[in-house]
């Protein structure tokens, strides 16, 4: 599985410098957090490593590769999930996890399976069926983390995963995070939550767009 690398990356809006540059390097295996207040540029530096937004400067490679934009980085097995969980309301649970694998020219049959263990990842067995829409603000965020655990991504991008969750399920999830690590993938977790980022292989700290390290990576 590939490593995924940013050299010098920043990101601005405007005037305003979200991100200050940073170099970073994730291995395969590895569980990052990214933790820092409000504002503190967490979801910027997961778009920018994701190429879901375009950086005031630097480069994000995954395996060697310059990532070019979000299209490139999607056939690169870069998955992001993102704060507000992107799903479609008016689908079913199951349904936001199995269309885009079949969209991705997975097997049916194998969807469904991917489908039905990462419903059980998130302890979400029961609820395949439902429509978003019916579905609380820590269980479709548990859906979104399903939808990417089955898209076995190379490198997986999380906002804020646990932010709505309560302490068992947000136990669950940061153990669904480290089986991703151990499967191999790169996994990087932004989170406000000190418990949920004391349990990762490293710690990076940002604060205004400054990064620092609390726990380097190893
Ligand atoms: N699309 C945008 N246009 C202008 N400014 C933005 C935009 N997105 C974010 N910002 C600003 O960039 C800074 C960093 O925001 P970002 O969302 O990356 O922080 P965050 O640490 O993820 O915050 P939170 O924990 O609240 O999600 C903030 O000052 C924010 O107001």
């Amino acid at each position: 599985m590939p490593e995924l690398v940013a050299h010098g990356l920043s990101v601005a809006y405007g005037d305003l410098v979200a991100l200050q540059p940073l170099d970073l390097a994730v291995r395969p295996g590895q569980l990052l957090a990214v933790s820092g207040p409000s504002g503190a540029g967490k979801s910027s530096l997961l778009w920018a490593l994701g190429a879901a937004l375009r950086p005031a400067g630097g480069s994000v490679s995954v395996g060697g590769a310059a990532v070019t934009d979000r299209e490139h980085a999607a056939s690169l097995g870069v998955v992001v999930v993102p704060q507000g969980n992107g799903l479609a309301s008016s689908l079913t649970a199951a349904e936001n996890i199995i269309v885009p694998q079949l969209a991705a020219g997975v097997p049916a049959d194998d969807a469904a399976r991917r489908t039905a263990d990462a419903l059980t990842l998130v302890g979400l067995e029961e609820s395949g069926n439902h429509l978003i829409e019916e579905l609380s603000g820590g269980q479709q965020q548990r859906v979104a983390l399903a939808r990417a655990f089955a898209a076995r991504a190379e490198v997986l991008l999380a906002d804020e995963p646990t932010s709505d969750l309560d302490a068992a399920n947000r136990e669950r999830m940061v153990a669904a995070l480290r089986a991703e690590a151990e499967r191999g993938a790169v996994v990087v977790m932004a989170t406000h939550d000190p418990e949920a980022a004391a349990q990762t292989d490293g710690e990076l700290h940002l604060d205004a767009g400054v990064a620092t390290w609390v726990r380097p990576l190893v």
